[in-house]
């Protein structure tokens, strides 16, 4: 498989910096949906770090908790018992309004459908969260952002004027042009061809090589996790396996192996 090539439009930066610091840690982390005859289980005593500027892939088979995990880790659900953190901050300490500006302030998203407003150009679109937050948009990162996706031409245009990778790459210009503390993004491919997909994975990468951004992504594709510097793999709730510096093949091997042990996808 061939990665995207660096993209010329980040600033050139020192060698990416490369420590063990963590920008969300989960310890001992439940959820549990319904009750009674309907109660799931959708995490079960899950512990885990996501390395500042590192980019880690999510993997596991359908209603493994997947999802789950990046939800109760992004602030969007509740947690049933343990503990999420961004950086220092627990989560379950904060109320709703306190959340909704943690998630503003520090955390950006990537989803599988675009979810960019269709009234606003790719400029606006991009620079919403900020303009939200009363953030004024630093011009020299912004506009190498701009580069780096390839949108230069695209500005002005509406969601509707763009083709589907250009949507997704204007979704990851408006996650990296805020600079967060982590970015999470659920599939974000899965509505793109694949070389669509190979660019917006090819910029997540190189966002994290060259900006230590910090992304933590959900995904089914082996393709995609090949990208990621690490891989965990979830099965029935449960953190049940780990692959660093993974390939397609060696992620497809590993998904595979947990096939014939019975779990299915
Ligand atoms: N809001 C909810 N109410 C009840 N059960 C839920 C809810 N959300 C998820 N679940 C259950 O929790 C479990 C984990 O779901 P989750 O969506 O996290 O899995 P996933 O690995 O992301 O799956 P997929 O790959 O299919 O998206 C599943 O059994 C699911 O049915």
């Amino acid at each position: 498989m061939s990665h995207a090539a660096a993209s010329p439009g980040f600033p050139a930066s020192p060698a990416p910096l490369r420590t063990a610091a963590v920008a969300a840690r989960a310890t001992d982390l439940s959820k549990v949906y319904g009750q009674g005859d309907t109660r799931v289980v959708a995490l079960d005593s899950v512990s885990v770090d996501f390395g500042k500027a590192q980019f880690t892939a999510i993997m596991g088979p359908s209603g493994s908790g997947k999802s789950t995990l990046m939800h109760c880790m992004a602030g969007l659900d509740t947690i049933s018992g343990g503990s999420a953190r961004i950086g220092d901050t627990e989560l379950s300490s904060l109320n709703d309004r306190q959340l909704t500006r943690l998630r503003r302030d520090k955390i950006g998203f990537i989803f599988q459908a675009f979810n960019l407003l269709p009234t606003l150009t790719a400029l606006e679109n991009i620079t919403l969260p900020m303009d939200i937050a009363a953030r004024k948009p630093e011009k020299a990162w912004l506009d190498a952002v701009i580069e780096t996706v390839g949108l230069s031409g695209r500005l002005s245009h509406r969601p509707a004027q763009l083709s589907g990778g250009q949507q997704q790459r204007v979704a990851v210009a408006r996650a990296l042009a805020a600079q967060p503390e982590i970015i999470f993004a659920d599939e974000p491919t899965g509505n793109l061809d694949s070389r669509s997909g190979a660019e917006v994975l090819g910029f997540l990468r190189e966002s994290v090589r060259a900006m230590n951004q910090t992304v933590v992504m959900v995904t089914h594709d082996p393709v995609a996790a090949g990208y990621a510097d690490r891989v965990v793999f979830l099965a029935d709730g449960r953190i049940v396996e780990e692959l660093h510096e993974p390939t397609a093949d060696s992620v497809l091997d590993r998904m595979r192996l947990f096939d014939s042990k019975g779990r299915t996808s």
